[in-house]
């Protein structure tokens, strides 16, 4: 029975909206990435190569606590963002960016392998596919202070990452969705057609 559900996909690219209108739809529990409360956010923001680490070794953690929470419970839930996606696609390309030094690399991926050892990948995977302009869109539309300085090619790196990643993802069922031209918050038929996609995956004779 597919019990962990996680949304996997770039900046902007609306996995908590959707995460959201999926557990109401399904009647999952929902594990949200905190945003609010994260003490590094807004200094990274300021300065990636300073905060980087910091930032990093904070979301880490964060997202081992919520598998941890996830494995504890008998209902389903959908988690907003993996902890793949803190090492893979977000402290990779810091890395390759120049924003993390060499040591601190692999002493964070150290540590990461040490932890995924413990980690149950989720059932299925559901990749929100987005291009740079629907993205850069959406992160202007919800106007946070913070995110007004992240820029295109950070963005553009992200999505390589996030490509590659994607095409080499084994760990369980995987569905990906083009998000560029649904318009699920505003469009009733356009989620539908999400759920009808997620419905095959769920409940589907062969899923
Ligand atoms: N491992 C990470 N390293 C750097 N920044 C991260 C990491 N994980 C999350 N973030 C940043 O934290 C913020 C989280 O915001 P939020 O939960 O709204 O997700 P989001 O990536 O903006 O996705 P969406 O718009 O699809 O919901 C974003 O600015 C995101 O880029």
């Amino acid at each position: 029975m597919i019990k962990h559900i996680a949304i996997a996909g770039n900046i902007g690219a609306g996995k908590t909206t959707l995460t959201k209108m999926l557990a109401k739809h399904y009647g999952w529990e929902v594990e949200l990435e905190e945003v609010d409360n994260n003490p590094y956010l807004e200094d990274f923001y300021k300065d990636m190569a300073r905060w980087s680490f910091h930032l990093q070794i904070y979301f880490l953690n964060s997202r081992f606590g919520q598998v941890h929470q996830i494995a504890k419970k008998d209902r389903p839930v959908i988690q907003d963002r993996t902890i793949y996606e803190d090492a893979y696609i977000f402290a990779k390309s810091l890395y390759d960016q120049g924003y993390f030094s060499p040591r601190d690399y692999e002493n964070y991926l150290a540590l990461f392998k040490s932890m995924i050892k413990y980690v149950k990948p989720p059932d299925l995977l559901i990749y929100l596919r987005c291009d740079i302009d629907h993205l850069v869109r959406n992160i202007e539309k919800r106007g946070r202070e913070y995110e007004k300085t992240i820029r295109i090619d950070y963005l553009r790196e992200l999505k390589e990452h996030y490509e590659t990643w994607i095409q080499n993802y084994d760990e369980g069922k995987l569905l990906i969705i083009d998000v560029n031209k649904l318009n699920f918050v505003d469009k009733q038929e356009d989620f539908a057609q999400i759920v009808s996609n997620l419905d095959r995956e769920l409940f589907g004779l062969f899923s």
